[in-house]
């Protein structure tokens, strides 16, 4: 249901007049037009005669234009949207349906410009005051000039087309988020951003963008770049659209200082967050391909180990476990790196991946694959610093909170734990299967659960919905590791498990 003002509903049953008189049962554009200015004390003639028109001549004109006949619901939702905007008010007046008419077909915007009704124009004269254009004198908002100086009008142009371009550019990044990707943190991350820079537009001088459209006379829109229609991946299609983004928001930033100094700090800040999001969805890829195989990840502690290293390790790898953790609490450093240096060599002989834990110095030095970094360890932009960009960087998470806030930290995968009581290390709080279920829902970066995970219960993880598990006692102190971790990989890699792989089957919520 509208909700309308009388003058609407006399101006649409005076429209149906005015198709009567041509004998048509069909209202036309022009008819509604004629309707909406029947009323010489009425809104839109009042527009037409401040904007210097002729209402006599206008009548005429629209008399004699022929075109297409609109659904007068659609109009109506268009008057309707047009209020929300402009007024905060989804009761619409005889001025938002003159708006609707004269933009809703392309065409016959045209022809009323040609007849003496410039929706750009007479939308330029409601911008100073379009809560009541008519009641008060025209008063620029204290920012804003109306377009008529040539440099106002240059930089609305340029502010309309970059918000174009980056809510498109939003667009498609939704769209790799939640199809691509399938991932809720990212995908409501950019839904923010979006919703952010609609409250930030919204802010503008009301008009203002569409006073300034002039898509015919862009010179710009027959020339394309190279490139612009090679992608060789979705997450080229994300990359080149993240990149996009930003040159956009710079463009709105810079062109928004002539406007609004308050509304381009909003912008800037906007535009650091698609950094971030950029950082998270660019790395969150490339991790997601790079561990797509890594299930089973098995952490070292020397000491607590049933037997010697490199045999645990060949062992556990021949079972099926992919990736190995260097967990030492205790060793002295020149110990610690001297041992870091030897599973470096017996995991490439295993041909594994070596994660060093607390440490990303020593990460770096004897060239592991990656660094594991808990709440109060370095936060991962630090530690990235150490070890470069290619070192995978990973976060214990214990809530859903810290799992989301890694994600966007840009970790390359998550440990999603304690899940059960652990003969490794001592917990007061089990965040347990619950939180796996959860982390399973919010993301699809690699999730490992941990904590007490063994062959009892690794099905219950699965079930939970993640197919990853890092285990330290199940596997090292097991008297045969390689069977232990055949059987854990055989439970993670079960087809048709209730749990799933988020990566692979999960919809968006
Ligand atoms: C894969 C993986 N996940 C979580 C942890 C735990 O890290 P942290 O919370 O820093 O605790 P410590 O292991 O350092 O005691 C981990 N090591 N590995
Ligand atoms: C370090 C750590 N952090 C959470 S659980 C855990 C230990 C995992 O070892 P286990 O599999 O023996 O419980
Ligand atoms: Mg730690």
């Amino acid at each position: 249901m509208h909700q309308v003002s009388p003058g609407v509903e006399r101006a649409v049953a005076a429209a149906a007049a005015w198709a009567a008189r041509r004998g048509s049962p069909a209202v036309r554009f022009s008819d509604y037009v004629l309707g909406l200015l029947d009323e010489e004390e009425g809104r839109p003639a009042e527009l037409l005669t401040r904007a210097g028109g002729d209402l006599t001549t206008v009548r005429q004109r629209f008399e004699q234009l022929t075109g297409p006949v609109p659904v007068l619901r659609t109009l109506y939702d268009a008057a309707r949207d047009w209020s929300l905007r402009h007024r905060a008010d989804p009761a619409f007046m005889t001025d938002a349906l003159l708006m609707a008419v004269l933009t809703a077909d392309a065409d016959f915007e045209r022809a009323a410009a040609a007849a003496g009704l410039d929706a750009a124009q007479l939308f330029g004269r409601m911008v100073g005051g379009v809560n009541d254009p008519f009641d008060r004198p025209e008063q620029p908002p204290a920012t804003f000039t109306p377009p008529d100086a040539a440099d106002d009008l240059a930089a609305a142009r340029v502010l309309d087309a970059n918000l174009n371009r980056s809510r498109e550019a939003l667009r498609v990044l939704d769209d790799h988020c939640r199809f691509v990707l399938n991932d809720r943190t990212l995908t409501e991350q950019v839904k923010a951003v979006r919703h952010a820079l609609a409250a930030a537009t919204d802010q503008l001088p009301p008009g203002l963008l569409l006073a300034a459209r002039d898509t015919p006379g862009d010179v710009g829109t027959a020339v394309t770049a190279g490139g612009e229609y090679e992608r060789g991946s979705p997450a080229q299609v994300a990359a080149v659209n993240l990149k996009r983004l930003q040159e956009a928001l710079r463009s709105v930033e810079e062109y928004g200082k002539l406007v609004s100094p308050g509304f381009a700090r909003e912008v800037e800040s906007l535009r650091y967050r698609t950094y971030t999001l950029e950082r998270a969805v660019v790395r969150g890829s490339d991790a997601r391909r790079r561990l797509a195989d890594a299930r089973l990840y098995v952490l070292l502690t020397g000491a607590q180990c049933a037997a010697a290293l490199d045999w645990t390790i060949a062992q556990a790898a021949a079972g099926g476990a992919t990736v190995f953790q260097l967990r030492e609490k205790e060793l002295p450093d020149a110990e610690l790196i001297a041992r870091a240096r030897q599973v470096r060599r017996w995991t490439r002989q295993a041909n594994a991946l070596f994660v060093v834990n607390d440490r990303p110095d020593i990460a770096r030095l004897v060239g592991a694959d990656g660094v594991h970094l808990g709440q109060d360890d370095l936060p991962v932009a630090d530690a990235r610093r150490v070890v470069g960009p290619d070192v995978f960087v990973g976060v214990s998470t214990h809530n859903i909170a810290q799992l989301r806030q890694a994600v966007l930290d840009g970790a390359d995968y998550l440990g999603v734990g304690p899940t059960f009581p652990s003969r490794t290390k001592a917990f007061d709080e089990f965040p347990g299967l619950a939180f796996v279920r959860a982390a399973a829902g919010e993301t699809t970066l690699p999730a490992f659960a941990l904590g007490g995970v063994g062959p009892s219960n690794v099905a219950d993880v699965v079930a939970a919905g993640l197919r990853r598990i890092a285990v330290s006692a199940a596997v090292c102190q097991a008297d045969d590791p390689e069977a232990v971790a055949r059987i854990l990989r055989a439970a993670l890699d079960l087809p048709g498990a209730a749990g799933s792989d988020p990566a692979e089957s999960r919809p968006p919520g």
